[in-house]
């Protein structure tokens, strides 16, 4: 089975996200030493139950998922953009993908690719208990890289690209030319939770995720940004 390691995020019970609240001087479960300002952006919304249960599934089968601060961020950009076509690189338990949803338009398509059935099938689940109609949602269990070169480029209004490092590059090779001008592409676990930030970490993956944002920023087709919610997202919009 794939995992999908972000190592800042541990998701946690819908009892004990419920009883945390908006409880916002508390650490919420991330590895290092979180301020108070992560730490509030990441209660800043509370999680329904919709999401909290999907939260669970994905524990359950041993996938991390966005936290509830990156959630947010991404159902603000989904309705920035008025999102109509979204495509997530790595659906795990349909997380991301709900609060994506809640942001796109009404008639908004998200086409979603993992190559976990598994995990496929718990987030069908997610679209099904959120009461998202199933022309709202495709749902392809493939290797991403067999995937995205069927996509129309220049067709998209937001690429997420929530996978493991390693074919990260390719990925987001690929969402750029999917991203209509004025899409934004979102990489998480971007930080490695807090690892890309030390200098004393030369392992393989922190050194591909830092070569990743590095090529971002220098990549003069993209607007360019880190933010340091969650595990770190980057950030970008297509010129
Ligand atoms: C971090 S989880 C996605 C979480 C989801 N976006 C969310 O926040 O709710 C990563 C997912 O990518 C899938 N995955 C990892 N490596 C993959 C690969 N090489 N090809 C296809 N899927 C992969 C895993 O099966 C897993 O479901």
């Amino acid at each position: 089975m794939r995992t999908c390691e972000h190592p800042g995020w541990f998701p946690r019970t819908i009892a004990a996200q419920q009883s945390e609240g908006a409880a916002i001087t508390t650490g919420v479960g991330a590895q290092g030493d979180p301020t108070a300002a992560w730490a509030f952006s990441e209660t800043f919304l509370t999680e329904d139950v919709t999401l909290l249960r999907a939260r669970e599934r994905a524990a359950q089968l041993g996938c991390a998922s966005v936290s509830p601060g990156t959630g947010a961020l991404l159902q603000v950009v989904a309705a920035a953009l008025r999102a109509r076509a979204v495509v997530e690189i790595g659906t795990g338990a349909g997380v991301a993908s709900l609060w994506m949803l809640r942001g796109m338009a009404p008639d908004g398509v998200l086409t979603t690719i993992d190559a976990e059935s598994e995990h496929q099938r718990a987030a069908k689940l997610a679209y099904a208990e959120e009461g998202v109609p199933v022309h709202r949602t495709r749902t392809i269990v493939r290797p991403p890289l067999d995937v995205l070169p069927r996509l129309t480029d220049g067709a998209y209004d937001l690429v997420l690209v929530a996978i493991d490092p390693h074919a990260r590059a390719e990925y987001v090779e690929a969402a750029v030319r999917l991203l209509r001008p004025g899409g934004v592409l979102v990489v998480v676990d971007a930080l490695l939770g807090g690892r890309v930030l030390d200098p004393d970490r030369h392992d393989e993956t922190t050194a591909l995720v830092r070569r990743l944002a590095h090529a971002v920023r220098e990549d003069e087709r993209l607007v360019p940004a880190m933010v340091p919610v969650g595990d770190g997202i980057l950030l970008a919009v297509r010129r």
